[in-house]
C-alpha cells in the first residue's frame, strides 16, 4: 500500500497550479471543493437549517459553491460574508449564490455552522471581534463544519492562531494537510473527510500506515524471526516492559542483558547477567539493541550506553540513555525515541515552529531516525523523509507505555526493517494496540495487545 501524503500550503497550492496548468480550471476544482462540501454536511448532518460564513479568498469560494448545492437539496440555508471576494475564483462562486449575504456581525446562529472563513491561505490570527464571534455562532450551532480547516489554524504546524473553536466536521481536499494530524490543532477537527477534486498530491510527508509485515514462513526459526537484546538497568520494571513488547511485536528471541541476576516472567524471556557488555553484545545473532529503558543515568549507565553504541548493532536510544547520549552523531543504524521533555533536553537549539521540521532537523543532526513522541508522533529520517502517527489514544498517557514501544521498534528492526519503516512500524502496532487496549490499560496490558495487531 502507498502511504497517504501530507502536504504543507504551499505544496499543496504548487500542486493546484500544476493541476491548473494540464487544464483543469480553479473554477471547476473549487466547484467540486464546494460540491464535496455540502455532500458532506448533508451526510454528516442532515437536513438542518444553515450558515455558512464565507471568507474573502478561496476558503470563502468553497463555502459559496457549498451553499449553492446545499440549497439545491432544498435545505434553508444562509451566508453571511467577511466583505466581498475581490476577484478570479471566489468572486464568480459568489456572484453564483442566488441568495442573500449578510455581515458577519449580522449573521444569527443556526443549528449546521460552515466555517468557510479561512483555509491555507490564513496569513495571521483573526482579530478578535471575530474569532470571538466564530466562537459564539459555533457553540449556538449543534453541528459544526470546516472547510478544509478550522479557521485560525496554522495548516503546516497545527498552531492555533487564534482561539479555535471544537469542530466536528473537516472536509479537505485532494489530501490531508499536517494541522489535520498534529496538536493541538487536530484534536479541533473532529472526523475528517477528503474530497477528491482531480489533483496529483506527492510529498516527503506521509501518513504513518498499517504495516505490511508477513507472518512467520514454516522455514523461519527463532533467529530469522530476530533477536532483540534490551540492556537492563537501575529500574528493571522499564527494561522488562521493552522486552515484553519486543516479545509481543513477533521477535524471535528476546533477550534481557543484566548487571546482576534476576528472576521473573514470561521464562521466555531470557535473562544473562552480563559481566562483560562488549562481549555479549559481539554476538552477531542481535538484530537489534535497546538502550534506555530503566537504564539510569550514573556511570554505570554511560558505559554501558558507549558499549551499545561501540557495539556497531542497530540500536533503539530510549529513556534515560536519550539524557546521556549528548550531541553526537551516530554512524550505525538508530532510532532515536525522545518525548517532549527528552527531545528539547537532547536537541535544545532546534526550535522551529513545526514538530515535523523539528524532527527533521534533529534527524539530519543525529543520524539517526526520530521517533518524536506525544499526541501527534512524528518519525523522521536524516534525509528529510518523515511521517506522521494518526490519532493516538489520549490513554496512552500512562507510565511503561514508552518502554513498551522501544521494545516494538527494536522488534521490527531485528525483523530487518529499515530504520524508518521500523520505525513507523513500531508507532503503528503501539497506536493500534492501544485503542485495542481500551481505557485505563496497564503497559503490560499494552505490550500483550501488541500481538493482535501483527
Ligand atoms: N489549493 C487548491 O488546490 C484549492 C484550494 N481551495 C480552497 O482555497 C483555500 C485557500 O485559498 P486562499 O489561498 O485564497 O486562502 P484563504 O484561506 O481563503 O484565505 C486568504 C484570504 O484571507 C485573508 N486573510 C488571511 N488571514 C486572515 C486573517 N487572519 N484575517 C483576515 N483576513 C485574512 C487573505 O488576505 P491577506 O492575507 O492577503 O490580507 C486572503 O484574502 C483552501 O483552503 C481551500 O479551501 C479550493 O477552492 C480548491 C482548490
Ligand atoms: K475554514
Amino acid at each position: 500500500m502507498t502511504a497517504r501524503p501530507i502536504l504543507t500550503a504551499a505544496e499543496m497550492r504548487a500542486a493546484e497550479e500544476r493541476a491548473i496548468a494540464g487544464g483543469t480550471p480553479v473554477e471547476l476544482l473549487m466547484e467540486r471543493a464546494g460540491f464535496g462540501v455540502a455532500e458532506a454536511a448533508w451526510r454528516f448532518a442532515g437536513p438542518l437549517k444553515t450558515l455558512v460564513l464565507c471568507g474573502p479568498g478561496n476558503n470563502g469560494g468553497d463555502g459559496y459553491v457549498a451553499a449553492r448545492y446545499l440549497a439545491q437539496r432544498g435545505m434553508d440555508v444562509r451566508v453571511a460574508a467577511l466583505g466581498e471576494p475581490k476577484a478570479g475564483a471566489a468572486a464568480a462562486a459568489r456572484a453564483a449564490w442566488a441568495g442573500p449575504v449578510v455581515s458577519i456581525d449580522e449573521a444569527r446562529p443556526a443549528p449546521i455552522l460552515v466555517d468557510a472563513l479561512f483555509g491555507t491561505g490564513l496569513s495571521r490570527g483573526l482579530n478578535n471581534a471575530l474569532a470571538a464571534r466564530l466562537a459564539s455562532l459555533a457553540e449556538a450551532a449543534r453541528i459544526r463544519v470546516a472547510v478544509d480547516l478550522p479557521s485560525g489554524v496554522e495548516t503546516d504546524t497545527g498552531a492555533l492562531l487564534t482561539g479555535v473553536p471544537r469542530f466536528d466536521l473537516t472536509v479537505t481536499f485532494a489530501t490531508l494537510k499536517p494541522a489535520h494530524l498534529l496538536q493541538p490543532s487536530a484534536a479541533l477537527c473532529g472526523r475528517i473527510v477528503t474530497v477528491d477534486i482531480g489533483i496529483e498530491a506527492q510529498a516527503p510527508l506521509t501518513v504513518i500506515g498499517r504495516p505490511a509485515l508477513r507472518p512467520p514462513s514454516p522455514q523461519d526459526h527463532k533467529y530469522t524471526r530476530g533477536l532483540v537484546a534490551v540492556i537492563g538497568g537501575a529500574m528493571p520494571g522499564a527494561s522488562e516492559l521493552a522486552a515484553l513488547g519486543a516479545a509481543h511485536a513477533g521477535a524471535g528471541y528476546v533477550l534481557l542483558l543484566e548487571a546482576e541476576p534476576r528472576f521473573g516472567q514470561p521464562h521466555a524471556i531470557v535473562r544473562r547477567v552480563a559481566a562483560d557488555l562488549a562481549k555479549a553484545l559481539a554476538d552477531q545473532r542481535i538484530g537489534a539493541l535497546v538502550v534506555g529503558p530503566g537504564l539510569g543515568r550514573d556511570a554505570d549507565a554511560g558505559k554501558a550506553l558507549q558499549a551499545a553504541i561501540e557495539s556497531g548493532r542497530a540500536l533503539v536510544i530510549d529513556g534515560d540513555a536519550l539524557h546521556l547520549l549528548g550531541p553526537r552523531r551516530l554512524t550505525a543504524p538508530a532510532i532515536l525515541t525522545p518525548h517532549e521533555g527528552e527531545f528539547r533536553a537532547l536537541f535544545p537549539d532546534v526550535k522551529h515552529a513545526s514538530k515535523v521540521e523539528r524532527a527533521r532537523a534533529a534527524a539530519a543532526r543525529s543520524g539517526a531516525v526520530i521517533v518524536y513522541k506525544g499526541a501527534d508522533t512524528v518519525v523522521a529520517a536524516p534525509d528529510r523523509r518523515a511521517a506522521l502517527a494518526g490519532e493516538a489514544s489520549v490513554w496512552l498517557s500512562t507510565a511503561g507505555t514508552g518502554d513498551v514501544l522501544a521494545g516494538a521498534i527494536g522488534a521490527m528492526l531485528a525483523r530487518g526493517l529499515a530504520p524508518f519503516e521500523a520505525a513507523q512500524a513500531g508507532v503503528w502496532l503501539h497506536g493500534e494496540a492501544a485503542r485495542r487496549a481500551g481505557k485505563a490499560f496497564l503497559a503490560d496490558d499494552l505490550a500483550r495487545h501488541l500481538s493482535d495487531c501483527l
